[in-house]
């Protein structure tokens, strides 16, 4: 059984303009022990799907779905108390900028001992608990790769670096023992170590602890290594999914194909100096937003057929949506 399996979530806000879609029928199936990467340009809905997914959205928006389930559970028709309660068992968010997601108030030994779940505590009195909550803490901290857990349990968010920041927040996400992490481009402005080194650390969590990984980000050459399935978005669409190395190798919506292409790597044959291709023209904001397949106006394939919005097609267990896929040409 799939973990969280979302089919057809559409979100609509409320612009001064009038309601628009932010979300057009996304959909998300997340197995166990698989790292998954949502891909799409800056604004095209990453970061509003993983606050649909812990219901952290405004209340006056409109959120639907054919399908919305955590492990079976449907999380639509759920209260919101029983939401919180599966979100805060099982799910473990890492938000991009992680200094804004701590108190600058205490220490961040203060804040991690805060989080060991009652259940994780063996003894009954007090004392022991906070040594138990302690030892829990430094063996986490350690296991992120921060060496020195003294400093970093005294010190306070604002005097730490951000990449030490954003593995203490990976330790974190790992206290409740969680069955998936959500990393909503925990990576974003990172030096290239750093980010390699976050990546690492995230696949080991991944392979050692079975958990799933839900890895958010801009950035196809950062996580093309280490994702198994990946889902690319644009403009609030779901344009292509599959496993990883298919979508490499082949992939059938021209989007996909341009953030593969517009990744140097992923072009061996391209001579020194010459200019990375990329599609003519930016992601469309909200309140301008073409109607039928959102890649349209920047598509080099689109037809008059595009302003209807294509179905989700299926070959195996890729999935496309696009009226002119490539590799598949019309007569
Ligand atoms: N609170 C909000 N009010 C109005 N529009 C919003 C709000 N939050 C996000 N949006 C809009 O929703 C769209 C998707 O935003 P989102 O932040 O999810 O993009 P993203 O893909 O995560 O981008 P980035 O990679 O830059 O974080 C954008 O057009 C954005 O302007």
């Amino acid at each position: 059984m799939s973990l969280l399996d979302i089919k057809n979530l559409t979100l609509e806000i409320d612009l001064a303009s009038g309601w628009v879609k932010a979300l057009d029928k996304i959909n998300l199936v997340i197995n166990e022990g698989q790292i998954h990467a949502l891909v799409g340009e800056s604004g095209s809905g990453k970061s509003i799907i993983v606050k649909a997914i812990v219901g952290a959205l405004p209340d006056r928006w409109r959120v639907t779905a054919d399908r919305m389930t955590w492990r079976g559970q449907d999380l639509l028709t759920m209260s919101a108390s029983e939401r919180r309660k599966v979100i805060r068992n099982d799910i473990s968010v890492i938000f991009q900028n992680p200094k804004n997601s701590l108190d600058p108030l205490l220490t961040l030994g203060e804040q991690i001992k805060e989080l060991v779940p009652t259940y994780r505590l063996e003894s009954f009195w007090f004392w022991q608990r906070a040594a138990e909550r302690e030892k829990i803490a430094i063996e986490l901290i350690h296991k992120v790769g921060i060496k020195d857990h003294k400093l970093c349990m005294q010190s306070y968010p604002h005097q730490i670096a951000n990449d030490v920041c954003q593995k203490f927040m990976i330790a974190m996400a790992l206290v409740s023992e969680p069955k998936l992490i959500i990393a909503d481009d925990p990576t974003r402005g990172m030096e290239v170590t750093a980010k390699s080194q976050i990546l690492k650390l995230l696949s080991r969590v991944n392979q050692v602890r079975k958990l799933s990984v839900l890895f958010v980000s801009h950035d196809l050459l950062a996580i093309s290594s280490m994702a198994h399935y990946m889902t690319v978005l644009y403009c609030g669409q779901t344009v292509e999914s599959g496993k990883m190395l298919q979508l490499r190798k082949r992939a059938l919506h021209p989007y996909t194909q341009a953030l593969l292409d517009s990744a140097p790597s992923f072009r061996k044959e391209l001579p020194p100096k010459s200019p990375l291709s990329s599609l003519d023209g930016t992601i469309p904001t909200l309140q301008h937003l073409p109607i039928g397949c959102r890649l349209g106006p920047r598509c080099p394939r689109a037809r008059k057929e595009c302003v209807v919005v294509p179905a989700v097609r299926r070959v195996h267990e890729h999935y496309y949506s696009c009226h002119y896929p490539l590799h598949w040409d019309k007569k």
